[in-house]
């Protein structure tokens, strides 16, 4: 088969795909007018999880789980958007690994608002202003964010979805001669975790490492300057038009950033693979034994924790903590909703949703 034979092929395939593309468009326009009329929720990720996995188990052909993610992630985004626009900030500025987040749940559609501060998007979604807000939780090689877990105390904003991206660095610049590069640019943080890289680049080179507040300032600063070079993410090279020379240039590929989705009064249904997150404030934990028997009703009940962290009360000053606990499982479970209503006084809930493995 010729070159033109086989592009004459893909054609005709992606004229059926956009008619089909479009039927589908129909039946979530008709899907919108419904839960527009009953005030349903138009987020659903459960329902796309559901749709993923059924697809996953049929799919035969050349396509693997992240290659159907990514495209069906895609279409959910325009559907949402047909069904009704929604605001979305995150933790700017753009470019960040946090917009990256964003970006990879609500696609390149969605109306977006990069906010300078944790605390701006969480009171932006409080306010009504946007209706979901994005924001780094923790990261697996540096730990967690206090300031997004103390927020989730002191607000009153539910958990919609959580979203795990690895932490991929480029090195981004205008000139292919690397001995032409007189600074390099970048976050602290990005110079230690590309450190292999940047020895072995530019050894007995003199580039010197110039620290910025973040990557996506980076970018811009190499879009600039001709003789200078980023380590920023993808997305940041991108915005700015700066060339991508070398992609993946972090000395681990286990690094691993999760990111929150935080909306007001949002419930998901048990989508089979959940995680519920909640807040302990419980009395008399200078007593021995208190938290060990919490959590020791989680155990008789085999749920699974998969995260517990301790946070200063602030109470006076004494030295008593609250604690954000995660575990396996939906709150409608009948076992946890047997844990959360006998402690109905001291435990709040944040939210189940859909488990990212
Ligand atoms: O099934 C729904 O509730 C829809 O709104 C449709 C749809 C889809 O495109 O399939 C779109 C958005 C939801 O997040 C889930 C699914």
């Amino acid at each position: 088969m010729t070159l033109e034979s086989l592009r004459n092929d893909i054609d005709a395939l992606d004229d059926q795909l956009l008619t089909l593309l479009n039927q589908r468009m129909e039946l979530v326009r008709r899907v919108g007018e419904l839960k527009r009329s009953t005030n349903a929720v138009i987020y659903r990720p459960e329902r796309e999880k559901q749709i993923i996995d059924r697809l996953q188990t049929k799919n035969n052909g050349l396509m693997n789980r992240p290659a159907i993610e990514a495209i069906f992630l895609e279409i959910f985004a325009v559907s949402r958007n047909l069904e009704l626009p929604e605001r979305v900030a995150y933790l700017g500025p753009e470019g960040s690994f946090t917009h990256q987040a964003a970006e990879s749940r609500f696609g390149a559609m969605s109306a977006y608002m990069a906010l300078p501060t944790i605390r701006s998007v969480f009171e932006s979604v409080e306010t009504g202003r946007v209706r979901f807000g994005v924001i780094p939780i923790e990261n697996n090689q540096e730990g967690i964010v206090e300031e997004a877990i103390d927020l989730l105390l002191e607000k009153d904003l539910t958990i919609a979805a959580e979203v795990q991206i690895p932490v991929h660095f480029t090195f981004a610049t205008q000139t292919e001669n690397l001995a032409e590069i007189t600074q390099i640019y970048s976050k602290d943080i990005a110079f230690r975790q590309c450190s292999k890289f940047l020895n072995d680049s530019f050894e007995g080179l003199k580039a010197e490492l110039v620290p910025v507040e973040s990557t996506s300032r980076a970018a811009k600063l190499a879009a600039q300057n001709p003789h200078t070079a980023a380590v920023c993410s993808h997305i940041a090279a991108k915005l700015f038009d700066v060339p991508v020379l070398f992609d993946n240039i972090e000395d681990s590929d286990l690094n691993r950033t999760r990111f929150l989705i935080l909306a007001k009064n949002f419930k998901n249904q048990p989508s089979g693979s959940d995680k519920t997150t909640i807040i302990a404030k419980l009395p008399n934990t200078e007593s021995p034994g208190v938290l060990a028997e919490f959590l020791q009703e989680f155990n008789a009940r085999n749920i699974n924790l998969t995260k517990i962290e301790s946070r200063p009360l602030r109470e006076g000053a004494t030295f008593r903590y609250w604690f954000l606990i995660e575990c396996e499982g939906h709150s409608d479970d009948q076992d946890l909703q047997e844990i959360l209503n006998h402690h109905a006084a001291e435990v709040k809930l944040l939210g189940s949703y859909v488990r990212v493995a």
